[in-house]
């Protein structure tokens, strides 16, 4: 078979395992062939293609971003459509493809095999917001990035008794926050999931800070306090036309040094989160994820993605992946917060 592959989206570190794990699988086991759409769906509407062989996928599973280059095109706009994509699909002989992506990859695909395009998906996201897997290839390596910036800051703030708040990505779900947060042994989570008072924050910080010690607040970006309306926002809309998030951390210091009177520095970590080397955990299970999805071309698994299920790869139709995000249930929020202050 020649299978067409893609990514799209936000980058997530593992992508590149992703793609190796399919190509050498594909190639190798089954004889398939492979050929690289680049940037999301912009490469797959527009014919814009790359060789992707054993030879293109040679190391890159150390490697962050993609190799493929990634958008937010959505592929119904434009001169987009679903007889385009079979028309570019024909001119290329292929039979499939494989959309690595997030939400809105997987509704777009979901979409296009409804109209008979016959896709198989792969998950991504940093954020681990997808319901129906278990974990996303990213996720383990922005956790970590995020707990060593944690511990960094710990030891200047230690140095001179301020109070750190370190703003984490997370536009709906507070995952990376409540992980990093807790290994990084903070004194308050903001997540979004939960709508925090001042007050309460004040008093985390300066139990925290009574004690002896410097308050580490943790921040997802996608938190709102409750007297605000919406997740702060300064820097526009994104391609797709959702507000550009990041800020928050600068919004609550000083507040914060305001209503303790201690001194507070905000930093945030931003697309560092994102970039470089993935963690082993995210190799091992972007890998096995191409794998499955070669499996899933060669079973005709159409409108499906494969999945992490505890520690097996399962094979789950795009319905049951979209329209409900995996947010942070009250329980783990409540567990970590017994450790607040
Ligand atoms: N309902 C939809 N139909 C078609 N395309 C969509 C839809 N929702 C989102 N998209 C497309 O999904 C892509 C990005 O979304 P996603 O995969 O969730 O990544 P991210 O969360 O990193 O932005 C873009 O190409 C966007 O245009
Ligand atoms: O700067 P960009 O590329 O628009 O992305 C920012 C957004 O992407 C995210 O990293 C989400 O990415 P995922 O789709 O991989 O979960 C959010 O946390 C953040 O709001
Ligand atoms: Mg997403």
């Amino acid at each position: 078979m020649r299978i067409g592959m893609l990514t799209s989206g936000g980058d997530a570190p593992g992508l590149n395992a992703v793609i190796r794990g399919a190509v050498l699988t594909g190639e190798t086991v089954h004889g398939h062939e492979f050929l690289g759409f680049k940037d999301g769906w912009r490469g797959l509407v527009e014919n814009d293609t790359m060789p992707l062989g054993r030879h293109e996928v040679k190391g890159v599973s150390k490697q962050g971003g993609t190799i493929l280059g990634t958008s937010r095109t959505n592929p119904f706009e434009g001169r987009g459509g679903v007889d385009r994509i079979n028309e570019v699909m024909t001119e290329n002989g292929l039979d499939a493809i494989i959309a690595i992506g997030g939400e809105g990859t997987l509704a777009a695909a979901k979409r296009l095999t409804d109209e008979g395009v016959r896709i198989v998906g792969v998950p991504k996201t940093v954020d681990n917001d997808l319901d129906a897997t278990d974990y996303t290839f990213g996720f383990d390596t922005a956790v970590g990035i995020a707990t060593e910036a944690m511990d960094r800051l710990r030891t200047t703030g230690d140095a001179h008794n301020r109070c750190m708040v370190a703003e984490v990505m997370g536009r709906h779900v507070g995952w990376i926050a409540l992980h990093s947060g807790m290994a990084a042994g903070a004194h308050a989570i903001l997540i979004p999931e939960q709508r925090t008072s001042l007050d309460q924050l004040v008093e985390w910080v300066t139990s925290a800070y009574d004690r002896g010690r410097a308050p580490l607040v943790v921040v997802a970006e996608g938190f709102t306090l409750d007297s605000m309306d919406d997740p702060h926002s300064e820097r526009g809309l994104d391609a797709f036309g959702r507000p550009r998030l990041g800020g928050i951390g600068e919004q609550i210091a000083p507040l914060i040094e305001h209503r303790t009177g201690i001194e507070t520095r905000a930093t945030t970590l931003g697309h560092i989160q994102r970039g470089g080397t993935p963690s082993a955990f995210d190799r091992v299970l972007a890998t096995r994820l191409g794998m499955a999805a070669v499996r899933s071309v060669n079973d005709g698994h159409w409108g499906q993605m494969v999945a992490l299920k505890g520690t097996e790869i399962v094979h789950v139709p795009f319905e049951n992946a979209l329209g409900k995000l995996k947010t942070v249930p009250q329980d783990r929020y409540d567990e970590a917060a017994l450790l607040f202050g």
